[in-house]
Parts: structure tokens; sequence; C-alpha cells
């Protein structure tokens, strides 16, 4: 499930120093990341005229090189730097260029704008003059290009330094960068294009992508599809809402422990009173479950009968009031920001790396929820699904998530890829449900967007 590598400015700096040393010319790659961006931007522009800024380091290079490549595809290119180049293939490449260059503050804009004024070096933000320029030019145009990155951003953790306009197109070098794939950076770029620059760029880190689920095999019963077991609470409508996720996630028996009356639910949920683990691959605790002494005693019975659990809701509440204790591995928790915060404090680095250390640090795997949820595992593995309908956010859609992570986990007993698996399948469902849905729509998207992935 790999949606193509996520690396922090260090690694995508040892990835090309790794090339470099590979027999890689510095200034070839320069010319290789350039003549990809000027691909992209010319089957989106073709002929515009088109004003490319370009700063003192490489990033600004990459601009060069793509203005001298367009030029010669016949697009009428303006250059506009921020003072000279400083880097030895910046200065060949604006060399190369040879044409006039403009100052930035006094450009005059064009119908497409290329942003190739600070990528992966970034230190800070921009001076309030340059940003307030790069928005009005950037407003101007029609059609708008980030250079690995929209100038302004922070690498590693996706912060927005200085005023950043929307960007049409940003154009990934080599590899995604945190940035491309967290919140508030990621929500400055319309589209994003990951372009092949020809080096390595090994990772532990993706962009989550659309998994490849199994059928089941012809020989298939229902408990060999996996028995996913859902810990019902006094609030047993969220309690309904994961174990009917939990039914349409692909798994063979949903059984719904429910000592209280039940709602209307789907027929095919099995109620029992009493906290039977029987059979179980997964079991689901939090959604409804409540935070008093009786919810505690059903969390600890869940957590003492040794079955693979995700815990979600009130369970994470719990946990983070009385400890960790022995929580069966394996395990997934779904927190959303208030819920890690209160199980994980304050914990430092980007969005990717607090997951990582939360992950560490229980031994389970972590589903950081947002606008960008961080998928994370013990062993350092982590995707990033980020671009999810923001009308997810709505109440019961978490009770949805977590019984679709139940009942992956009760499917493949893989905790990372199950969450993978039921990110993505949520993310897909709010797509197929449109706008101002309610957590039940999508109940309903669910089978159709497993089909799509078999
Ligand atoms: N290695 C390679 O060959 C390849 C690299 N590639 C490309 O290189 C990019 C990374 O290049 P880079 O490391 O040169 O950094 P870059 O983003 O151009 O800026 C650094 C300069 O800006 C300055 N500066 C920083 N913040 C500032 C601010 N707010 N306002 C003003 N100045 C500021 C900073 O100076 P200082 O912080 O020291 O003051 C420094 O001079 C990467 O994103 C990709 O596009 C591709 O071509 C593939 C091949
Ligand atoms: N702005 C957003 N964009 C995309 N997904 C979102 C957004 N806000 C919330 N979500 C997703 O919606 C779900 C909300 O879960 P949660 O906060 O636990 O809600 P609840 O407890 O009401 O069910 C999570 O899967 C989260 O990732
Ligand atoms: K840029």
């Amino acid at each position: 499930m790999t949606g193509g590598p996520v690396l922090t400015a260090a690694q995508m700096r040892a990835a090309e120093q790794a090339a470099f040393d590979a027999g890689i010319d510095e200034y070839g790659l320069m010319e290789t990341a350039g003549a990809a961006a000027a691909a992209i931007i010319w089957r989106a522009g073709h002929k515009r005229d088109a004003l490319v800024l370009c700063g003192p380091g490489n990033n600004g290079g990459d601009g060069y090189v793509i203005a001298r490549l367009l030029r010669d595809r016949g697009v009428p290119v303006r250059v506009a730097a921020l003072g000279e180049s400083c880097t030895v293939s910046g200065q060949r490449a604006r060399a190369a260029w040879g044409g006039p260059v403009e100052n930035v503050m006094r450009a005059a804009p064009a119908t497409q704008l290329v942003d190739a004024l600070f990528g992966t070096g970034l230190t800070r933000g921009l001076d309030d003059a340059v940003a307030a320029r790069l928005c009005a030019l950037a407003g101007a145009a029609a059609i708008s290009h980030a250079i690995d990155l929209p100038s302004g951003i922070e690498t590693d953790s996706g912060a927005i330094l200085s005023a950043v306009p929307l960007f049409g197109t940003c154009i990934a070098l080599g590899a995604y960068k945190p940035a491309h794939v967290l919140q508030p950076a990621a929500g400055h770029m319309g589209r994003l294009v990951l372009a092949d620059i020809g080096i390595a760029t090994p990772a532990t880190v993706h962009r989550l992508s659309a998994p490849v689920l199994p059928a089941p095999v012809a020989q298939a019963h229902k408990y060999t599809r996996g028995l996913v077991a859902v810990v019902a609470g006094d609030m047993i409508g969220a309690s309904c809402l994961s174990a009917e996720a939990a039914a349409r996630s692909g798994a063979g028996y949903v059984r719904l422990l429910a000592h209280g009356p039940v709602p209307r639910m789907s027929h095919a949920i099995v109620q029992h009173a009493s906290l039977d683990f029987g059979r179980a691959k997964a079991v689901l605790v939090g959604p409804g479950l409540g935070r008093d002494h009786a919810a505690w005693e059903r969390l600890a019975a869940a957590a003492k009968a040794g079955v693979p659990m995700v815990a979600d809701a009130g369970a994470l509440w719990l946990l983070a009031e009385k400890g960790w204790g022995d929580l069966p591995s394996p395990a997934i928790v779904t927190p959303h920001e208030g819920e890690f915060q209160r199980l994980f404090g304050d914990l430092p680095g980007s969005k990717i790396d607090r997951a990582l250390a939360a992950a560490r640090r229980s031994g389970a795997v972590v589903v950081y929820k947002g606008a960008d949820s961080v998928i994370a595992a013990p062993d350092g593995r982590a995707a990033v699904a980020s671009g999810a309908s923001p009308w997810l956010s709505t109440a019961g859609t978490g009770d949805v998530l977590a019984g679709l992570c139940a009942g992956r986990l009760a499917v493949t007993g893989d905790p990372f890829r199950a969450a993978c698996e039921a990110v993505w399948l949520h993310g897909e469902a709010a797509r197929r449900a449109g706008a101002a849905f309610v957590a039940d729509d999508l109940l309903e998207s669910l089978p159709a967007a497993i089909a799509a992935r078999l």
C-alpha cells in the first residue's frame, strides 16, 4: 500500500547525496527535475504566457531550467528573481537561461505563474512584502504551479510561515515531503503531482494509496472471513454505527455485545447480552461505551479476552485516565486531536512524528485522525491520508471508521494494513456519499467502495 514516498528535507538531501555519491551529476539532477516540471506545466498551459519566479537557491535553479525549456517550446516566458543565485547549480541554470531577469517586486502578472522561490531550503517565512507580491501574482494568474513546495511553507511540519496563496498545482520533486500531505500546507495545493527525478528515495512513510482487497475464497464461510465483537455501551447509537460499518467491511460475522435495548439495526448483526468473545478475530471497544465504572469493567474484560483490539472514543478516555494496562497485541487506537493530546500529551515534531512516537510508546497502530489522518505502526512505518472530504467532519463518522478498522483487522489479522484499508474505505465512502451526508450514509457506500478495490 504505497502511494509514493514521503521524505523530510534532510531525508531528501540524503537521497540526493547518495545519488551524487553514485556518480549522478549535481547540475544534471537539476536539469532532470526542471525538465520533469516543465513537461507538467506545458501539458496544463501550452503556449500561454508565463512568469517564473526564481529564488536564490536550487529551487530557483529549477525555475531557470523550467523557464528555458518552456521558452524552447515557444512559450512567451519572463523570469523574475529575488536577487542573485547563490548555489553553483543555480548559477549555471541562470546562465543557461541567458534571458532578462526582472525584479519579483516589479514584475507584471502573467497567465501562468511558476513559483520557484523556495523549496526544501526555506528556513523562515518570506518578508511580508515578498509574500504579498507572491499572493498577488498567483491571484492574477489563471494557472499557477508551485515547484516542489509553495514558498512560505515549512517542509517538515506543513506549517505556514508567511502568507501563501492557493496554487492550482504543486509539483513535488522526487518524493512527497510532509508538507504535501499535512495540514495546513496541503490545503494550499489544488492538485499534487509527483515528478520522477530518477533517484532512489527509500522511505518508511508513504502517502496512503488505494488498497487491493482480496475477495472471499471459494470455500469461505462466515467464521473464516473474520468475526468482530463490538462491545456496546449506554450510547447505543454509536455502538450500532460501528457494528454496521464492521458488517459492511468484508468481515463474515458481527456480534454486538449490548446489555440494554438496541434500536433498529441490520438483522444480520447478532446481539448478545453477555460479553461473549468466542471465535472473535477482533474486538472493538469505545464507540458508545461511556466513561463510568461499568464502561471500565467492559473495557477490562475485552482486554483480558486477548483478542486483537480496536480502541476508540470512550475506551481512549479510560485508557488515558487509568493507564494502558495490558492492551492486547495487536491493537489499533483511533484518537482524534483531543484524544491524542489526552493520551500522549504534547509530543514534539510534525503530526507524522507525533503519530510514530505514540505508536512506539503504546505498541499499538495509531490512527491519528483529522483532515490529514496519519496511520503509524510501532515498527516505524506510517501512511498519511490527505484530501479526504471535509464533509466527514460530522458526528458519528469516527464510529464508522472504528467499525471499519475492527472489520478489516478481523479479515486480515494485520493491524497496520487493516488501519490503512479502513481509512481508505472511509474516505472513499465519503467521496461517494457526496455532500452534507450523515455518518449512516457512509454505510450505504461501503459495499461499492470495496467492490471497486477487489
Ligand atoms: N540538491 C539538488 O541538486 C536538487 C535540488 N532540487 C531543488 O532544490 C530545492 C532545495 O534547494 P536549496 O536547498 O538550495 O533551498 P531553496 O529552497 O532553494 O532555498 C534556500 C535558499 O533560500 C534562502 N532562504 C531560506 N528561507 C528564506 C527566506 N524566507 N527568505 C529569503 N531567503 C531564504 C537560504 O538562505 P539562508 O537560509 O542561508 O539565509 C538559501 O539561500 C528543492 O526544493 C528542489 O526544488 C532539485 O533541483 C533536485 C536537485
Ligand atoms: N476536515 C476534515 N477532513 C477530512 N476528514 C475529516 C475532517 N474532520 C474529521 N474528519 C474525519 O472524520 C472522522 C471523525 O471522527 P471523530 O472525530 O472521532 O468523530 P465522532 O466521534 O463524532 O465519530 C475521522 O475519521 C476524521 O479523520
Ligand atoms: K517553490
